[in-house]
């Protein structure tokens, strides 16, 4: 197990040859200007944050701004907020600014404000750089790495965007003091999807330190991030705009984007939809003989553990679901494209898949949490 002190950082790269970059993952990160800084190129900084976030953190970061002609701009807090009038805002931001090409975007937040940030950086002047500073495990593990960037219309989650790759990535894991339990939870579902797909022994692994991470420990929490980093960043290398591989990181999410997108984004959290999908996603595999309930099982009992949400939320309608399900990006005309599951460590891409399938599964979800 790490054990991490103030000097430890790990450091990750996301091998994408000219285009690569780090991901720093350590303590104290957000004071030290000097590493972070050396990846600015011009005079001009936006921090793009929200209002939960930026009181806590903008000043350190700022320190590390001196000498720049910098601003911020804040988002309220939470999902519905990443819209595209927010980007037409963070865009004006950066007029006001008077940005040149050069300029950079720094998002300091979750995985909110890391999109839009990284959507706006990709829109500006078409396309400056971006620095990912995530302060969720959510943003940590999962949606700071990769470069896909955009934001939801009220039809569909995620619909709008464009793959742009950060020029670094620097998580504090100091900033996870003040992250509340719900949304810390959050997060873990999105590590147990990656062991879930694509690492066997890293699941086993979750499930006999399940009890330490649901209780926040912290060298666990450490291991955690960096495990899941390196598997991602290794998938991001192979096939950067998801032509084949990548999409195995979706399990679970055309479940989830429909749940959050049916609750307007504001009855669940991210990751906790990607809980709840994955489990549908799992029901729906073992319908379609492609894995065993016992698997379904160990998933089950590690999302428990971990205190997230395994049930479908009431007043959801399963055709409506299917409707939302069918504007995910992944699907090609016509046929449903989804992440299923052949059990623990391994997921797979699976074309036109049976619709009555789906809302059988969806109907079943319903009738349990009723
Ligand atoms: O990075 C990826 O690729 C992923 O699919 C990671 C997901 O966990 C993440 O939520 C992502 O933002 C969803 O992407 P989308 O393409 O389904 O909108």
């Amino acid at each position: 197990m790490n054990r991490m002190n103030e000097t430890d950082v790990q450091t990750i790269e996301v091998a994408l040859g000219e285009r690569r970059y780090p991901v720093w993952i350590g303590r104290g990160l957000l004071g030290d200007g000097a590493r972070w800084r050396a990846r600015l190129r011009g005079r001009h900084a936006l921090v793009v944050s929200n209002t939960t976030v930026a009181p806590l953190y903008l000043e350190r970061l700022a320190r590390g701004l001196e000498g720049l002609q910098w601003s911020s701009f804040l988002l309220e807090d939470g999902e519905a907020h990443k819209s595209f009038a927010n980007v037409g805002r963070a865009l004006e931001a950066l007029a006001l600014l008077g940005a040149t090409r050069d300029a950079c975007v720094i998002a300091l937040g979750g995985g909110v404000v890391g999109d839009l940030a990284g959507f706006a950086a990709a829109c500006w002047m078409r396309g400056i750089d971006f620095i990912q500073v995530p302060t969720t495990l959510l943003a940590m593990v999962d949606s700071s790495v990769g470069g896909k960037t955009g934001v939801n219309l009220p039809s569909g989650k995620n619909l709008v965007g464009a793959f742009h790759q950060p020029r670094a990535v620097v998580a504090d894991i100091d900033t996870l003091a003040t992250l509340p339990d719900r949304e810390y939870r959050a997060g873990l579902a999105e590590v147990v999807k990656g062991a879930a797909i694509g690492d066997a022994d890293f699941f086993a692994w979750l499930e006999a330190h399940a009890d330490t991470l649901a209780a926040r420990g912290s060298a666990a929490i450490v291991e955690t991030i960096a495990r899941k980093v390196r598997y991602k960043a290794g998938v991001v290398a192979r096939d950067e705009t998801e032509q084949g591989e990548r999409a195995l990181l979706n399990l679970g999410h055309t479940f989830g984007h429909a749940l959050e997108t049916a609750g307007r984004y504001t009855a669940l959290l991210h990751g906790e939809a990607v809980a709840i999908g994955m489990l549908l996603a799992a029901r729906l595999s073992e319908r379609l003989d492609m894995s065993h309930a016992d698997d379904t099982g160990r998933l089950l009992r590690l999302l428990e553990r971990l205190g997230l949400p395994v049930a479908m939320p009431d007043g959801l309608e399963p055709e409506q679901l299917l409707a939302l399900m069918r504007l995910d990006k992944k699907n090609t005309a016509g046929t449903l494209r989804l992440i299923l599951w052949r059990g623990i460590g391994r997921a797979e891409i699976v074309a036109g898949v049976d619709e009555d399938a789906v809302l059988a599964t969806l109907k079943e979800a319903r009738a349990r949490t009723s």
